[in-house]
């Protein structure tokens, strides 16, 4: 039995915060999932993904009571991803984290089973098609999120700018200004990923996420793990609820197949 945060449980996926639906009615492409590597079929056809941030699009970081966020100015294409398995660019809207009361977990996808202590998301939207983000995010190639394992490791000095800031943001819906920050030194150089078709992992759950999940993972040390873990789902004034096993369980992969860009 292991604390996860407010009380024991068995596992955090029974942590009350999920007990919301953990599936939706009729859903067939739900996230996350575990990705299996031997089941994964290696797509000749998959190009390179071309990742293009400009720095001076960043806006704030807030804590929305589910995580921190950090948010970009996504009425311009000046921060796009573009090429993978996408059709055509997105908008870079904002990039977030999932992570554990412990290491043993806290990612929300697994590969062949294997949790990691945290994960990267970095949400883009398909402003070729779409008006607007909430439009986006009810189509089926509306989002395209970048998924990034975090393991424990070295220190990771890009993501230290964002770890100084987070005492700023301990309780829920307080925002500071946060400038000047490049998300691609949270991507990891090596170019190989999975890619499948998804949803977003907390409400609204819709079934319009394309997933490029990177293969390598990014290296942390254990104090930027822990600063995560200062992080308060409650606002203040209320009883302290430590940030922690913010993470969905996992989904049945149904009818879907993950393909690789690698072999
Ligand atoms: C309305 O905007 C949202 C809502 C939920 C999510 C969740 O879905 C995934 S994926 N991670 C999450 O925390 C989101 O992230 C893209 C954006
Ligand atoms: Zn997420």
């Amino acid at each position: 039995i292991k604390s996860c945060g407010n009380h024991s449980c068995p596992h955090p996926a029974l942590h009350p915060l999920w007990q919301s639906p953990l599936t939706i009615p009729g859903g067939t492409r739900q996230s996350p999932i575990n990705i299996q590597w031997r089941d994964s079929v290696y797509d000749p056809f998959l190009k390179p993904l071309k990742i293009s941030y400009d720095p001076t699009t960043c806006l704030h970081i807030w804590n929305n009571g589910y995580s921190f966020l950090v948010e970009f100015d996504d009425s311009t294409d000046k921060s796009i991803i573009v090429g993978g398995p996408l059709e055509n660019q997105y908008r870079l809207k904002q990039f977030h984290f999932h992570w554990g009361a412990i290491n043993d977990w806290g990612s929300e996808h697994t590969v062949d089973s294997k949790f990691y202590p945290a994960e990267l998301h970095l949400v883009h939207w398909n402003a070729v098609d779409y008006p607007s983000f909430e439009d986006a995010v009810m189509e089926g190639n509306g989002l395209a999120v970048i998924g990034v394992f975090l393991k424990l490791g070295a220190r990771h000095e890009g993501l230290q700018t964002l770890v100084d800031a987070l005492p700023a943001v301990r309780h829920k819906d307080t925002v500071i200004e946060f400038d000047e920050f490049d998300p691609s030194c949270l991507i990891p150089s090596c170019p190989d990923y999975w890619t499948y078709a998804g949803s977003l992992t907390t409400p609204p759950l819709t079934e319009s996420v394309t997933w490029i999940i990177k293969k390598k993972p990014i290296e942390v040390d254990e104090d930027q793990l822990e600063a995560f873990r200062t992080l308060l789902f409650t606002s203040d004034g209320e009883e302290e609820r430590r940030m922690v096993d913010n993470f969905r369980p996992l989904q049945p992969l149904m009818n879907r197949t993950v393909r690789s860009s690698f072999q």
